[in-house]
């Protein structure tokens, strides 16, 4: 099967600063890969990389997508819209049913008397569901997630977490970056620890269990330290 994302040998330089430092991995459809490391160790910029926001000084990037989903950091949404209104428009881009829409949010369970109240009423953890909606509407096969429990409450990262892992189960390959590790393990089959723009481990995640994330915090830890 052809990977859903090569990376070979991607580098990028902000002047004199290496910030992503001969990075090669690849990934396949149905697979998770999270990027795990320290706040600047690189993970922002290798999604950004990735989707051509950020353009890299060195390597090359291939996938078949012509352009991967993205859930930025920070997502910016048009605060006078609704989320119903935003979701139509997205359907409407892509040439699909806008009836779909309804059906995206309810998959990341915005509450139903939200869909047609101004995005700006809405609390974070709401914008955080929208911006998810807004990510996976036309299940795209390529997902980059930059932090995407960011503002969720609990019971929110288990719902997001159960969406992620049957549109993993449907063939749609994810990078992740995430400061969450448990909730990381949940989801990807290979972490990627960075620390100062290099890949130092690619760690296999078999069971998703809680022992594998506290190994995975204590390698972290390791490798933050060094
Ligand atoms: N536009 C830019 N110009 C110059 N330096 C940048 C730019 N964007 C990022 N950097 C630098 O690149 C390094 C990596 O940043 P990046 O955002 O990729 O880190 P990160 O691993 O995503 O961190 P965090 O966990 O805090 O989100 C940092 O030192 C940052 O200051």
């Amino acid at each position: 099967m052809p990977a859903a994302l090569t990376v070979t040998n991607l580098s990028k330089q902000y002047n004199h600063n290496l910030v992503v430092d001969d990075v090669s991995y690849s990934l396949h459809r149905g697979e998770a890969v999270g990027l795990l490391g320290a706040n600047g160790a690189g993970k922002s910029t290798m999604i950004k990389s990735i989707l051509g926001l950020v353009r890299p000084s060195r390597g090359t990037i291939i996938h078949p997508e012509l352009s991967p989903a993205y859930l930025p950091e920070l997502p910016q949404l048009p605060t006078s819209l609704s989320a119903l209104a935003l979701l139509r428009f997205k359907c409407s881009a892509l040439g699909l049913d806008s009836a779909l829409a309804e059906e995206c949010l309810m998959e990341v369970n915005l509450s139903k008397k939200a869909y047609k109240q101004p995005i700006k009423q809405y609390s974070k953890g709401m914008r955080q569901r929208t911006a998810l909606a807004l990510t996976l509407c036309g299940n795209p096969m390529l997902v980059c997630l930059d932090e995407p429990m960011s503002g969720l409450d609990a019971l929110g990262r288990v719902e997001i977490l159960n969406l992620l892992k049957e549109k993993k189960k449907q063939g749609a390959a994810f990078l992740m970056s995430s400061h969450i590790v448990p909730d990381m393990v949940q989801l990807c089959d290979r972490v990627l620890i960075m620390a100062h723009g290099r890949i130092c481990e690619d760690v296999l995640i078999q069971e998703h269990s809680l022992e594998e994330a506290m190994a995975l915090e204590g390698k972290l830890a390791l490798w933050t330290t060094t």
